[in-house]
């Protein structure tokens, strides 16, 4: 690689083996070079890693450097997805085998802050190091990292993502929880007891790897439900809304597995605050989101559809009466692959790097 500063990829790569975690998608990036900013895809080869690609090759500032594999190592792109055979990049390769010995040290010394890591992982993303051992099954290899990952929840924390060196992606299921019901536990709109969410999501939400439960004929025309009450979104979802509380606020949670490929819906009931009204709910939402690109609060009674933000950064949302006195409906729609994984992380590193964040990432959904 050249002009590139991805001596860090070593540690990130001594970091995995390490920590023995299952597989992340990261992002890794070096300082602004000109108008060349060398990007690697740490895990290239799934679902994440090729919409990571679909982005990145349309930025005008990042250059997507190395792209890592596992099984697929050694494999050019455009054999592991014929969609991209015309496409010139990087073939796959291990993350031991990266080769460093061309960056240009000199560019990087004296900045110890200069490659950032987004990682879209669930590693750093619970603050509590308990929680991550009691909901992960196993303790945190990482800690002192941990410490200064931030949550990268684009809209809430733009300005320490701005300056932070290490960003834990979201989930896509907290994704389209925290952006409706932070703003409103913040301005004490809605109770931080009763909140039940039953989200669906697409199947790519559960990785390329070959799975069982995710054969087509385990999915196709039919739905279940999953990691009911004990899915590890439970503790990302509650650490935000307890934050935003400044109080404890517990969740019931139910995903859903749709028959689909990309698409994520969460339908939120909840109970108002007294004398908060639906109004209420969605002028604050509105205004709060009055300037944001990426997130739309509906207008009149338009029910958000998956279909409305496929392929995009884009959230929809929409806040509905309930038929039960003083509780409300709210329904928040994303594609689990763009905002809820690879669109946030480029959001994430554009910030990260100083550019407007919406950069390589205005395009429209694809409809139908
Ligand atoms: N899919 C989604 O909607 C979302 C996913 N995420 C998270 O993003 C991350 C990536 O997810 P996704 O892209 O869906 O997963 P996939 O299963 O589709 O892809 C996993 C990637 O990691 C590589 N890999 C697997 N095992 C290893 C290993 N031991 N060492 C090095 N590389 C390895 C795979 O390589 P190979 O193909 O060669 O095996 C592949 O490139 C996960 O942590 C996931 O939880 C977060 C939000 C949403
Ligand atoms: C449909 C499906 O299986 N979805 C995944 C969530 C995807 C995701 O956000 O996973 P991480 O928290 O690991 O990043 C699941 O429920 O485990």
């Amino acid at each position: 690689m050249d002009g590139g500063c991805f001596s860090r990829f070593q540690d990130e790569s001594k970091l995995l083996k390490a920590r023995k975690m299952p597989v992340r998608c990261s992002v890794v990036s070096a300082q602004k070079l000109d108008k060349s900013i060398k990007v690697g895809i740490l895990g290239a080869s799934g679902y994440t890693g090729v919409e990571l690609i679909r982005f990145l090759a349309n930025h005008p500032y990042f250059d997507i450097s190395l792209m890592t594999a596992d099984r697929k190592a050694g494999q050019s792109i455009g054999s592991v997805f014929p969609h991209l055979i015309a496409q010139d990049l990087p073939d796959l390769i291990a993350v031991k085998d990266a080769d460093f010995s061309s960056v240009e040290a000199e560019i990087i010394k004296g900045l110890p802050n200069s490659v950032k890591i987004v990682d879209l992982s669930a590693d750093f993303r619970l603050r509590d190091i308990n929680d991550y051992g009691e909901w992960y099954g196993q303790p945190h290899k990482a800690t002192e990292l941990q410490k200064e990952a931030v949550y990268g929840l684009t809209e809430i924390y733009r300005n320490k993502i701005q300056s932070a060196r290490l960003v834990a992606n979201p989930g896509c299921y907290p994704t389209t929880v925290c952006l409706p019901l932070i703003p409103l536990l913040k301005a004490n709109l809605i109770a931080l007891q009763n909140i039940v969410i039953v989200s669906n999501s697409g199947v790519s939400g559960a990785g390329r790897s070959a799975k069982e439960a995710n054969l087509y004929t385990e999915i196709s025309e039919g739905i279940f439900s999953y990691g009911i009450t004990r899915h590890r979104h439970v503790p990302e979802i509650e650490q935000e809304l307890s934050e935003a509380a400044n109080s404890r606020v517990t969740i019931s949670f139910t995903p859903t597995l749709m028959p689909m490929s990309r698409g994520m819906q969460s339908t939120i009931n909840v109970q108002m605050a007294p004398g908060a009204s639906v109004e209420d709910l969605k002028q604050h939402l509105t205004g709060f989101y009055e300037k944001e690109e990426f997130v739309t609060v509906l207008p009149n009674d338009s029910a958000p559809h998956t279909k409305y933000v496929q392929g995009s950064n884009r959230c929809h949302i929409n806040v509905f009466p309930d038929r039960i006195p003083g509780r409300a409906i709210i329904i928040s729609v994303i594609d689990n692959l763009v905002k809820g994984a690879s669109g946030q992380a480029l959001q994430n590193l554009n910030l990260m790097m100083g550019l407007p964040e919406n950069t390589g990432l205005s395009c429209m959904p694809l409809f139908p």
